[in-house]
């Protein structure tokens, strides 16, 4: 459905975009990750083909963005990160202006302008002026502009930012929506968790470099190179517990956050299976209270794979 092929984009000395190669089947939601400036609007913009890359291959729904983009244009709905409303204008009347200019007429246009309004739970909005909407509303206006030719693929800028957290939620479960419904998506945000939970592949991209390409489990274990169990034993023998697995050879370090809680047992490299620490320490006649693998926060992925930084 997308697919990109050492994509780039130079603005002078500077590569907006590096080699870019990815590809969408039918159906993928793409959660599109960086910091600002990292190159996403680039690419969604080049997809759209609103900008022409320097060089490198893409195309959308099988048309080339360089001799298809009347068709492209046709088979997308972009919504970029910063669009304009009209004043004076009602929710509806918007909607209306934007489905002539994309030819639907008479009835259809206003069961379809209804139809995409319901979709974005906008429909008690219908009568008030654009100007009147909150930011997340206008979003949700800004997608359901998007949906009325019935696109197959979705190209989302940033739809979250700039959203309360309830906003956000909404926003997400309107994607969910998008992704049940069988659209192919491609959505950035620079923010790890509010994507991962929605999209089936994520692609990470720093200074136009796309560092990461695949699914959340192999980002995570691409960053996870050591394994860190916490433990914690009975009858306050946490210390003696510490010394017994500070003389294991598969154990790199073990510290103390507080007396409170349990002790941070790191395994060295390569030594991914922790299953037998709960074996011996039972077997040195410890009480185990607890022992779980450490849960990896999705913000030190991002940060690990955008600094280049393993744990
Ligand atoms: N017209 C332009 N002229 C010069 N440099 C540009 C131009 N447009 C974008 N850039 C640069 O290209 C790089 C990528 O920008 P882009 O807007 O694609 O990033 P982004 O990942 O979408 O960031 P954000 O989250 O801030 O929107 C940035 O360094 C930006 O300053």
């Amino acid at each position: 459905m997308i697919e990109t092929r050492d994509l780039t984009k130079r603005y002078g000395e500077l590569y907006a975009l590096d080699r870019l190669t990815l590809t969408l089947q039918p159906g993928d939601v793409y959660g599109f990750i960086g910091p600002n400036g990292a190159g996403k609007t680039t690419t969604m913009r080049i997809l759209a083909t609103l900008l022409n890359p320097t060089w490198g291959e893409a195309s959308v729904c099988g048309y080339s963005i360089y001799t298809g983009s009347k068709e492209i244009r046709r088979a997308i709905g972009y919504m970029p990160d910063f669009f304009g409303v009209y004043d004076d204008m009602k929710v509806i009347e918007y909607l209306e202006f934007f489905a002539a200019a994309y030819r639907i007429k008479g009835p259809e246009r206003h069961k379809k302008c209804e139809q995409v309004l319901d979709l974005v739970d906008l429909g008690y909005k219908r009568d008030a002026l654009v100007t009147s909407l909150s930011r997340g509303m206008t979003q949700r206006l800004g997608l359901a502009r998007v949906l009325l030719h019935e696109p197959q693929v979705l190209l989302l800028d940033e739809p979250a930012s700039g959203l309360d957290p309830r906003a956000r939620i909404e926003m997400r479960e309107l994607l969910k929506e998008l992704r049940n419904m069988k659209k192919t998506i491609l959505v950035s945000s620079h923010i790890l968790p509010e994507l991962a939970d929605i999209c089936n592949k994520i692609g990470i991209i720093e200074r136009g470099k796309l560092l990461f390409n695949g699914d959340v489990d192999a980002a995570i274990s691409q960053v996870r190179q050591k394994h860190v169990y916490l433990i914690a034993v009975g009858d306050g023998l946490n210390e003696a517990a510490a010394k017994k697995l500070e003389s294991w050879p598969e154990v790199a370090k073990v510290e103390f956050v507080n007396a409170l809680e349990p002790m941070k047992v790191t395994l060295h490299d390569g030594q991914d299976d922790g299953s037998f620490l709960a074996e011996r320490l039972i077997a040195e006649r410890f009480k185990l209270k607890t022992l779980k693998e450490e849960e990896i926060d999705l913000e030190d992925v991002f940060m690990g794979i955008t600094k280049g930084i393993t744990n």
